[in-house]
């Protein structure tokens, strides 16, 4: 399902969440929104599975207005908010179960399916929450997500606080859920090295705008146009060759909106180069 936000306006008392965003986010596609603390993200979330409204601007999944039919985009949307809570004295079979009782989902095998998916252990699924590592509980509520199948999954920041293995395994579940099927999936991360290795597509966000959307092969042409009077090539008559595609592209667009210290570190917000959910490869010499 193909997703349009177009001249999105959201403010929270005085405070400009979104000023003004325009995305497209293309059917299924794997798109990674990156942008600092408060840059927008989860509040573009929140409007985009139905949680919440604009105050101006519009919001569609597959072509119906989220505000129009906030219930069937829920239905259709697999939404995982930032922080997840589970009922501590459950099983995490058990939550699932809730859950799909709660959507009114039939008993089809599709609990164990999730299970399965997002590589708990039957084992592990029978045990209670409240032992759960926080590697786990991201799981946990992945599965509750995947159950109902959503044509759209929207993870919010879904690797913060892993370790380097929990992060690790939880990207290698999200490839196997865009190789296997044809969901769009969108989220959001501090790390430019998980857009770059998960997503096709990506956008960086600041302060409630986007400065920067594409395939992340393409990304480089929009930072060059933007930095076309700054770059090396512009000051030395061409003969330094651009950075080109692809990583270089989108760790430009990233430093234009972000700035040289965030760029760096290919992280920006909470944490630094030394944070456990840092790819070492992301940190400049
Ligand atoms: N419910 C709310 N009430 C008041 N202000 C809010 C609310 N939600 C978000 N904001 C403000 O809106 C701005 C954008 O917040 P948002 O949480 O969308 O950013 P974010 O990019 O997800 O940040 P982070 O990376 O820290 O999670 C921030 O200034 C935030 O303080």
């Amino acid at each position: 399902m193909r997703i349009d936000a177009t001249d999105v306006r959201k403010t929270y008392g005085d405070v400009t969440a979104l000023d003004g965003l325009s995305l497209t986010i293309p059917s299924g596609s794997t798109f990674g929104v990156i942008g600092t603390n408060g840059a927008g993200k989860s509040t573009l979330f929140r409007l985009l599975v139905g949680h919440d409204r604009p105050d101006a601007g519009a919001v569609s999944v597959g072509g119906t207005d989220v505000t129009d039919d906030g219930r069937r985009i829920r239905e259709r949307v697999g939404y995982l908010p930032e922080h997840v809570g589970f009922p501590d004295g459950l099983t995490g079979r058990e939550v699932l179960g809730v859950h799909r009782a709660i959507r009114g989902l039939p008993k089809d095998g599709r609990t164990a399916d999730a299970i399965d998916r997002v590589g708990l252990t039957p084992n592990e699924a029978d045990r209670r929450v409240s032992g759960y590592s926080n590697g786990m509980q991201r799981r946990l509520g992945l599965a509750t997500v995947l159950l109902p199948d959503p044509d759209v999954l929207v993870l919010d920041e879904p690797t913060a606080g892993l370790d380097p293995r929990g992060v690790d395994e939880f990207h290698a579940i999200v490839e196997e859920i865009t190789e296997e099927t044809d969901a769009t999936v969108v989220f959001c991360s501090h790390v430019l090295g998980e857009v770059e290795r998960l997503c096709d597509r990506a956008a960086v966000l600041h302060d409630g705008r986007v400065r920067a959307a594409g395939p992340v092969d393409e990304l480089a042409a929009d930072a060059e146009t933007h930095a076309e009077a700054e770059t090396p090539a512009d000051r030395d008559g061409g003969a330094t060759t651009r950075s080109g595609r692809g990583r270089d592209g989108l760790r430009a667009a990233f430093r234009e909106a972000v700035g040289d210290d965030a760029a760096r570190t290919g992280r920006v917000g909470e944490g630094g180069a030394d944070d456990p959910n840092a790819d070492p490869e992301e940190v400049a010499p």
